[in-house]
Order: structure tokens, then sequence, then C-alpha cells
């Protein structure tokens, strides 16, 4: 199947310092990617060049469509929402921002994929740190992206909060959304990924299924890898 994304050569340099050295990565349909590596490895920066939110100092990103943007959802670290507006206000007030119509029906859907149908009507800011990363990842949805990315949708939460997470990120990939997401939860990253990424200092170190790819480097899984390849 024809990648929905090809990225190769993606190359960024802050002052004299390169961060980001040739990384060349696919995203293809359906798939669910894990990008891993060190603090300060060049994933959030590749993210966010690839989306177009920081421009390269060199490479190509190619898309499948002309638009992208209308078919990506992405999540980042920051908060993306307006604390003082409702849940189902903020879903209204992103939709609007993509000039999508958001019906009634459909924002019940979205709410109950993301597990807030009972929160609805409470202000953004006095959601649990939970609900306010579910409620980000469903404000990444209401323009029904083919693509979306998640910065870390699991860090600092406890571990009901980030199952929560990992089951919704689950049930939007089985309605066929691709989905890329960061992670430094090497447990996770293998309950989750259909494909895994491994940066350091701003290369791509292994890349494969988290199944198989300990075993083609001779060793037993995942976090051992990972110690193996980022020293
Ligand atoms: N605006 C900037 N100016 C200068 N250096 C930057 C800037 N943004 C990022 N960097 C540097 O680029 C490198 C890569 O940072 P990046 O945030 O991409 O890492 P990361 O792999 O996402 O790390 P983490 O896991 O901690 O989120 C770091 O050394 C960081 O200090």
């Amino acid at each position: 199947m024809d990648p929905l994304i090809q990225v190769r050569g993606l190359v960024k340099r802050y002052g004299g310092r390169t961060v980001v050295k040739g990384i060349d990565l696919d995203i293809r349909p359906g798939e669910v990617v894990a990008l891993i590596g060190p603090n300060g490895a060049g994933k959030t920066t590749a993210l966010e060049m690839i989306l177009g939110l920081r421009p390269s100092d060199g490479g190509s990103v190619v898309y499948w469509c002309d638009d992208p943007r209308r078919h990506l959802g992405v999540q980042l670290q920051s908060t993306p929402f307006f604390p003082a507006l409702t849940a189902a206000e903020n879903l209204q007030l992103v939709a609007s921002f993509y000039g999508v119509r958001l019906h009634r029906a459909e924002m019940r859907e979205i709410l109950e994929r993301c597990d807030l149908a009972e929160v609805e009507g409470t202000e953004a800011s006095r959601l649990s740190g939970g609900q306010q990363k579910r409620l980000a990842i469903a404000l990444a949805l209401v323009h029904r992206p083919q693509v979306l990315f998640l910065d870390e949708p699991t860090a600092a939460l406890d571990p009901r909060a980030r199952k929560e997470i990992r089951d919704l990120i689950r049930r939007q990939s089985r309605s066929g959304t691709s989905i890329v997401f960061t992670s430094h939860d090497m447990e996770e990253v293998e309950k989750l990924a259909d494909r895994v990424i491994l940066i350091h200092r701003g290369e791509v170190r292994a890349a494969g299924p988290p199944e198989s790819l300990p075993r083609q480097h001779g060793v037993e899984d995942l976090e051992e890898l990972y110690l193996e390849l980022t020293v």
C-alpha cells in the first residue's frame, strides 16, 4: 500500500547544531506508528516539521493529498483548549476553525468515543488530567482526520487514565485512522504500535514491528533495544 506521508532526508538546525539529521520515514494507511527515543532526540521537532508547524532546513515531506492540513489531526504537548469553555463548546469552536458544522449526533459520537459524554457540560479547566488529554484528542478528531499525531498522549497520567487513552487510540485505529504517537513507555509502545521508529541524536537508529525488532538486533525486548541503541 502506498504511504500517506513520505518523509525523506529531513533536517533541522538550530544555530550551528543539527538536531534532526536526515530522517526518512513513511506513514502507511491504517497503521499505528510509535516514535521513541531519549529526551531531546528530535522527535517533536521531526513531528512538527512533518506537520508544517516548523520550517525544515532540508529534505522533503510528500503527502497523499493536496490539502493535508484538512486531513491531519494533531495533539501536541501543550494544552490546546479554551479553559473557560465546556468540553462540548470547545469541540464546537474547534470544529468551526476547520469550517466543519458539528451536528449534535456527531458531537455525541466523538464525546462517547473519547469517554467524555458525562462531562460534556464541564468547563475544560475543571476536567481531570486524563479527561483533558482525551479532550485534546477529541479536538484533534472533529474534522475526521485520516492521520492523527499524538505527542506523548499518556505522559504524566495515572495507570487507569493511561489505559483509557490507549483504548481510545485502539478504537480510533480500528476506525481506519493512521496514528503516529510519541512515548517513553516501552510497554505501552509494545501494546499499541504496529511499527516503532527509534530516534537518537536526530537519526533513525532502528525501525520495525515491536514483536520482531528486538530479535533483529539480538536483544530480548524493546526496552533492552532502547537502552542498547541510545547510549
Ligand atoms: N526552538 C528551539 N531552539 C533551539 N533548540 C531547540 C528548539 N527546539 C528544540 N530544540 C532542541 O532540539 C533538540 C530536539 O528537541 P525535541 O523537542 O525535538 O526532542 P524530543 O525528542 O521531542 O524530546 P522529548 O522526549 O524531551 O520531548 C533538543 O536538543 C532541543 O533542545
